[in-house]
């Protein structure tokens, strides 16, 4: 029993350093993205990275981080490539879920997401509202995978300043859902709208059978 509490410790402390790794390999990209250092330094960061790479890879998983329950009873992806902490791709989005149901999350894009110039990838932000989309439909307990999204961009979404991204279920007709989602700016202006059916697996219509794998 001690031995497990030490093992599960020392995991936790692991995945604590993991996070704080994936954060600096954020901080990396978006250097990567918009450094003007000479040829010869990105020739010798280059080589340094490298190497770095090799020691991560050293010892490795087979996949991502998975579903789990965390020590304090939430549910997480830390391998989430939306919102894994662990995960250098995410950004990591943290949705949240009010009172008033749906799920509500504060995010602030970066130069990285760049698609148009001055203005955020389509395909970024389509990304988002997916997982908002899901998050929401999750909340009303009865979590689906996406079958259909669509998106409408109405107005374009700046990097590096706040938005505000909400989701929240509409219909529901047996294993369908429907939600609609909106990222906005501060001051409430929709710019880029989203609905998704999203439909329940039949192997996870008992909670029971979501569990972590
Ligand atoms: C251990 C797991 C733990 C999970 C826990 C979750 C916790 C949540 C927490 C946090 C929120 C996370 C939020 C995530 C957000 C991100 C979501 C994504 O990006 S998901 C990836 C992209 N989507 C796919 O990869 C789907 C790929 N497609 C499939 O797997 C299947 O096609 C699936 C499951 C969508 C449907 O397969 P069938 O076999 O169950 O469906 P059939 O029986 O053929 O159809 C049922 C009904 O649905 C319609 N339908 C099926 N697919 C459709 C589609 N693509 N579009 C529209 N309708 C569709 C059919 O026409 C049918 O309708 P009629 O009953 O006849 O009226």
């Amino acid at each position: 029993m001690t031995t497990d509490l030490a093992a599960a410790h020392d995991e936790e402390a692991q995945l604590s350093a993991l996070e704080v790794l994936a954060q600096q390999a954020r901080e990396l990209v978006d250097a990567v993205v918009l450094t003007d250092v000479d040829v010869a330094e990105l020739a010798a960061v280059t080589g340094e990275l490298a190497a770095l790479t090799e020691r991560l890879r050293a010892v490795r998983r087979e996949t991502p981080l998975p579903h789990e329950f965390a020590p304090d009873g939430t549910f997480r992806h830390l391998g989430n490539a939306v919102t894994g902490a662990c995960n250098p791709h995410a950004l990591p989005l943290r949705p949240e879920r009010p009172p008033t149901g749906g799920t509500r999350a504060e995010l602030t894009f970066r130069p990285t997401h760049e698609g148009p110039p001055g203005t955020v990838h389509g395909g970024v932000t389509a990304m988002i509202l997916d997982h908002v989309l899901g998050d929401a439909v999750a909340a009303s307990g009865r979590p689906g995978m996406t079958g259909t999204l669509t998106i409408r961009y109405r107005g374009r979404i700046p990097y590096s300043e706040p938005v505000v991204a909400t989701g929240m279920v509409t219909r529901v007709e047996g294993r369908k859902t429907w939600a609609d989602a909106v990222i906005a700016d501060r001051e409430g202006t929709p710019l880029v709208e989203a609905t998704g059916l999203f439909i329940t697996p039949r192997g996870w219509l008992d909670p029971a059978n979501i569990r972590p794998q």
